[in-house]
C-alpha cells in the first residue's frame, strides 16, 4: 500500500512523517500521471486558493476528480477538506476551483485569522468504540474551515460545539 501525498503547498512533510512514524510508505504526489501509483491520497492543509492555484497550473484537476470518482480513499486536512467539499463559502473573490465528491458545505475561514488559531479536545466515542482508541481527539485549529452542512451519506465523526452566542453564527 502506498499513501499519496498531494505536495504542491502546506503540511505535506509532516503528512509524510507521520505516515513513516506508522510505518505506512507515503509518496509526495505534484503530477497527475503519479496518482496511478498510489492506493490512497492525502491533500494536506495549507492556503486552499495557493494550492488551488498550483493544482490548475499542474493540470491536476482532472486526474484528481477522476481518483475521487474511483472511490479510492482520500483524506483531507484543512485546506485539502476545503478541496473535497462540493460547496465552498468565504472564498476569495473570484472563487477558487475544487475537487468536489464530499457532499457538504464548508466555510473557508469560519475560525478567522491566524491569531484565532486554538487547540481543543473533541470527544470521538464512536471511533473509540469502533477502532479502541482514546475516547477524545486533539483538533488543531489553525485558520480552520467549518463543515456547515452534511449530506445524509456523510459520517460525521466529531463535533466541536459553537456557543450560540458566538459571533462566527452571524457570519
Ligand atoms: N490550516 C489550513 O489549512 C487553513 C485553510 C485556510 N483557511 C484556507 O482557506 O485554505
Amino acid at each position: 500500500m502506498v499513501v499519496g501525498v498531494l505536495a504542491l503547498q502546506g503540511s505535506f512533510n509532516e503528512h509524510i512523517a507521520a505516515l513513516r512514524r506508522l510505518g505506512v510508505k507515503g509518496v509526495e504526489v505534484r503530477k497527475p500521471e503519479q496518482l496511478q501509483y498510489v492506493s490512497s491520497l492525502i491533500i494536506p492543509g495549507g492556503e486552499s486558493t495557493t494550492m488551488a492555484k498550483l493544482a490548475e497550473f499542474h493540470n491536476l484537476f482532472p486526474a484528481l476528480r477522476d481518483f475521487v470518482k474511483m472511490r479510492k480513499p482520500v483524506w483531507g486536512t484543512c485546506a485539502g477538506l476545503i478541496f473535497l467539499a462540493d460547496k465552498v463559502v468565504g472564498q476569495k473573490s473570484g472563487g477558487q476551483e475544487l475537487i468536489g465528491g464530499l457532499d457538504c458545505t464548508v466555510h473557508r475561514n469560519f475560525f478567522g485569522s491566524q491569531l484565532q488559531s486554538f487547540e481543543a479536545d473533541l470527544p470521538v466515542p464512536n471511533l473509540a468504540s469502533k477502532e479502541g482508541g482514546p475516547e477524545t481527539c486533539r483538533g488543531v485549529f489553525i485558520r480552520a474551515p467549518a463543515v456547515l452542512e452534511a449530506g445524509p451519506d456523510v459520517e460525521v465523526l466529531a463535533v466541536y460545539p459553537v456557543p450560540p452566542d458566538n459571533h462566527l453564527l452571524q457570519l
